[in-house]
């Protein structure tokens, strides 16, 4: 029996090829395509509105369905009502959507107490295995004798609402973990005084189409490394989410991450 999908965000860049990639996947059926209650596209046959052929599924609110498992690419407060949703009608959720308040976090760090949540800023499969060289880079390099500057510069499309990105930040986490730093850098801008060794810088440009960029720096007196991924488009990040999808079906209550999806 094929998994019965929900998309939340159906028309949106994204939302579009989850559509189109998950109508083509014979595991999965789509029978929910969910958008604002202020969509133009409502009403609109979903696979249309990726770009593809007739669905049979029309774009519509939030509501009862017959979902097995719910993907959102949305909005920070479209995504806390979709986790409520899910939370009420007891479904399994992959959260895609970044820029979430801290308070926001919380929420649905509680929500996983009750229901299976994948919550990644990254659902690429690329971007996932330079988080676990990124680690592994830190940790090498924690004591290196010279001192160790890491920089993460992120460029996105021009479209793009949050920033730094989702993933910029999880980069950060995890240098900072692996490393023990502790300051959080934004930018820089007029007499700024000498680096300090505690500092995380995060640079955020945002250009044209691009649809995703990390590059982590780790500055030493003599030698430089760059961890570099880019996507050339967004069907990483829609694969992955299918992906997370299909493995947290059938999985117990809880806060999973695209690490323990991939395994990695
Ligand atoms: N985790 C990842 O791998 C990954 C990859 C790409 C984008 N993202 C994130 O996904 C989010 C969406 O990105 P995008 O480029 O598709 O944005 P987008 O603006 O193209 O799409 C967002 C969609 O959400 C819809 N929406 C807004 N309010 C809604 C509501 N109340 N109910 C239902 N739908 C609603 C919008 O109408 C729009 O169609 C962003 O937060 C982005 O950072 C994450
Ligand atoms: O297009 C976007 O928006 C993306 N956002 C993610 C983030 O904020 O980390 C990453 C993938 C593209």
């Amino acid at each position: 029996m094929p998994i019965k999908l929900a998309i939340h965000g159906a028309a949106g860049r994204m939302g579009r090829r989850v559509v189109a990639l998950a109508s083509q996947d014979k595991q999965i059926q789509i029978v929910a395509a969910l958008e604002s209650a202020g969509s133009h596209f409502l009403g609109h046959d979903a696979g249309l509105v990726a770009g593809g052929e007739k669905l049979g599924v029309s774009l519509s609110v939030v509501g009862e369905s017959a979902a097995d498992v719910v993907i959102d690419f949305s909005v920070p407060d479209a995504g806390i009502a979709i986790v409520d949703h899910c939370l009420q009608s007891k479904k399994p959720l992959v959260i895609a959507t970044t820029g979430f308040e801290p308070d926001q976090k919380e929420f649905i760090a509680a929500a996983a107490e009750q229901i299976p949540i994948v919550f990644a800023p990254s659902m690429s499969t690329a971007v996932n295995l330079v988080m676990k060289l990124t680690e592994i880079a830190g940790k090498v390099l924690k004591d290196y004798p010279s001192g160790v500057d890491v920089e993460i510069i992120e460029r996105h499309h021009r479209f793009k609402e949050d920033a730094p990105s989702g993933t910029a930040l999880k980069f950060g986490e995890i240098v900072a973990e692996a490393m023990g730093l502790t300051d959080h850098v934004h930018g820089r801008e007029g007499r700024t005084g000498k680096r300090t060794p505690q500092e995380i810088g995060y640079h955020a440009v945002r250009t044209g189409d691009n649809p995703g960029e990390h590059t982590i720096v780790f500055g030493m007196l003599g030698e430089t490394i760059e961890l570099r991924v880019a996507a050339s488009n967004r069907d990483c990040y829609a694969q992955g989410a299918i992906l997370a999808a299909k493995w947290l079906v059938g999985r117990p209550a809880g806060m999973y991450g695209m690490k323990e999806v991939l395994g990695l």
